[in-house]
């Protein structure tokens, strides 16, 4: 069964536009259901006995509101006889009976309803909770990756769409269950009938199963251009976006865009829809006939006196619902197992593992830093590129080094350091912290002992004090830190004039939120730099959105702040870099040239030569 599962899943992965799931692929996708109950009954055991429960007592009801119907047409028809002469108790008894079952089961239907959708959010939110959980430990690398996208954006779907499914496959059960029921009194009469109502539904059956295939595979297909056209609608109506789209008055072109994708979305789309409703109409159609050829013989019967007049309608009203049930039962098992087959992609998601991890025999984080990060002809290539990024790069950081970054755009820098973070691991060579591989070191102190700014940090919608503390998280309720470390990237007193000071929610995109200019985010982000008492402090392009007298005043701060520690500095101001120990200048992802200021303009080299080009600007 496992090896037939890969197999499932390997030909899953291949899948294509014009690939097709077989009866079998269907079968084997039900092999996910039992790990899908699974999650639901982690989701909450008291609902999910509950439904179970509602649902077997729901299922007796059909046929006993049938069979007493039948006692009533016999009884009515036995008083009649008797010209009304006999005792009618029994009878109201009976139409008693009816009523009160007929209450019961309404009150069980909607007992169901309020069951199956409580235990559908609770199921949404535990799952979303688990994606979220597994998204976190998986590398940059896998999600800068497409066809990861492709699956996760898959995987989030499954978490409000499957919980149909939970009451699909809990409705089939109980069917199944009324079916029993219905079929053990048409069988004690003629067997015949219910080969007439296999007759009468299969090719119903097999049609609506080849319609889901084709529209699996087509919303299957359709995965990377429905992302599209979401990052569409996203940027076209957005807070983010407004600005530029307003000022370069982008708005048509991005709707010409939207509508050319869903178009296409809607073309494809329509042509099944047709195809579907007209072999739909034409399957119900035989399965009218079936009903009727049953409901004939049914009569005949009954005229040559073999069965009652109760008879007929238990037998009529059997065979109908039963056509009904059987006829829901077999198109919902292709839903069901369509169902499945989506859950495939699920559980594909939790299948794919970081390749970053922690160590089988982690080393603790060397504190303090002896020897400093050994970089050994390092090479580095993003899985969804053939270009190095970083290449044959050797060199040392010292502890307690100040080193600069320098080089033109994409020229590495940025790479390099998501290297001595951890991010990614090198493709080639390797870097050593105190003679042992980085790799080999425990992740988590890592971490915590390489504090990483870069350019693009996040500005979350979030208030002053949370935006600060996502440095390092853990101490989010120290304000006394979080004060010290706005102070020490020099935010404190830009936050003392905001009306709720630290408390002060940030972005406009709930409410009361305050924006702040391009600057003063960045202060706030370098504050996070500051949160963690962090060895190597990694800042990349921090003081690009400063003016000159707030950089100036941040690094002669920072020059105090990093006492004794090791920092990695990304800028394309020479003003910056010269306050570093050493420079390297980068060049195509190798290393080009390494010293101190003084040294690369005696070099007279790249270095200078970029200096020179950017003093003459200020001359
Ligand atoms: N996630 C990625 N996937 C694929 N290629 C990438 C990715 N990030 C960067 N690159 C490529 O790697 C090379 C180095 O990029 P990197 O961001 O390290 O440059 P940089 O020196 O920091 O540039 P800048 O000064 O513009 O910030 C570039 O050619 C870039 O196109």
């Amino acid at each position: 069964m496992a090896l037939e599962n890969q197999k499932f899943r390997d030909k899953q992965a291949q899948l294509n536009a014009t690939d097709q799931l077989t009866f079998k692929d269907r079968l084997s996708s039900l092999s996910n259901l039992p790990r899908f109950f699974k999650l639901v009954w982690q989701t909450s055991k008291g609902l999910t006995i509950a439904n179970c429960a509602l649902r077997i007592a729901r299922s007796a009801t059909p046929v006993a509101t049938l069979y007493i119907g039948k006692l009533i047409i016999d009884e009515i028809i036995r008083i009649s006889h008797t010209h009304g002469s006999a005792s009618h108790t029994h009878l109201w008894t009976l139409v008693a009976a009816e009523f009160a079952l007929a209450i019961i089961s309404d009150a069980l239907t909607r007992a169901i309803t309020l069951m199956d959708s409580l235990l559908g959010d609770l199921f949404s939110n535990h799952t979303s909770v688990k994606i979220m959980e597994h998204a976190a430990t998986l590398d940059l690398d896998q999600f800068e990756n497409s066809t990861f996208y492709d699956k996760l954006e898959r995987a989030r779907q499954q978490t409000t769409g499957r919980t149909a499914l939970l009451s699909q496959v809990l409705s089939q059960v109980q069917d199944l269950i009324t079916m029993v029921f219905l079929a053990a009194g048409l069988l004690a009469f003629n067997p015949w009938l219910i080969l007439l109502l296999l007759i009468a539904i299969i090719p119903a059956f097999l049609g609506e199963s080849y319609f889901n295939d084709r529209s699996y595979v087509l919303s299957r297909r359709q995965t990377p251009q429905r992302r599209e056209l979401d990052y569409m609608r996203y940027i076209g109506a957005s807070d983010e976006t407004a600005k530029e789209v307003k000022l370069f008055d982008l708005s048509s072109f991005l709707i010409q865009r939207f509508q050319t994708l869903a178009n296409r979305f809607y073309t494809d789309n329509k042509q099944l829809s047709i195809r579907r409703s007209a072999w739909g109409t034409f399957f119900a159609m035989l399965g009218s006939a079936g009903y009727y050829g049953a409901y004939v013989f049914i009569i005949v019967r009954a005229i040559s006196g073999s069965i009652t007049i109760g008879d007929v309608t238990f037998l009529a009203g059997s065979f109908r619902q039963l056509r009904t049930l059987l006829e829901g039962i077999l198109i919902r098992f292709t839903s069901v197992s369509q169902g499945a087959v989506y859950l495939t992609d699920f559980f594909d998601f939790f299948t794919i593992k970081p390749h970053i991890t922690q160590p089988a025999k982690p080393l603790p984080f060397p504190n303090p830093i002896k020897e400093g990060f050994i970089f050994e002809n390092v090479g580095f290539k993003y899985s969804n590129s053939s270009k190095w990024a970083n290449r044959h790069l050797s060199f040392t950081l010292h502890p307690n080094e100040k080193l600069a970054l320098v080089g033109e755009n994409g020229a590495g820098k940025t790479t390099l350091v998501k290297l001595l973070a951890r991010l990614y691991d090198p493709t080639e060579g390797r870097i050593l912290l105190d003679g042992i591989d980085l790799r080999e070191y425990d992740l988590k102190e890592l971490r915590i002992n390489i504090g990483v700014i870069f350019q693009d940090f996040i500005r979350y919608q979030m208030s002053v004090a949370q935006n600060i503390a996502v440095g390092h998280i853990r101490e989010q309720n120290d304000r006394p830190l979080i004060v010290s470390s706005a102070e020490q990237s020099l935010a404190h007193p830009m936050i003392e004039t905001l009306p709720e000071k630290y408390d002060q929610a940030l972005g406009r995109r709930f409410n009361q939120g305050v924006e702040l200019s391009g600057g003063e985010w960045q202060k706030i982000a370098l504050a996070r730099a500051y949160m963690k008492d962090a060895q190597l402090l990694i800042l990349d392009e921090p003081t690009a959105a400063l003016d000159a007298r707030a950089e100036y005043e941040v690094f002669q701060r920072f020059a105090d702040l990093t006492k004794g520690k090791s920092a990695v500095l990304i800028s394309h101001r020479f003003s910056t870099v010269r306050m570093a120990d050493r420079i390297l200048v980068l060049d195509k992802g190798q290393l080009l040239e390494i010293g101190s200021h003084e040294e690369l303009l005696a070099k007279n080299g790249r270095y200078a030569e970029l200096f020179h080009l950017q003093a003459m600007g200020y001359r």
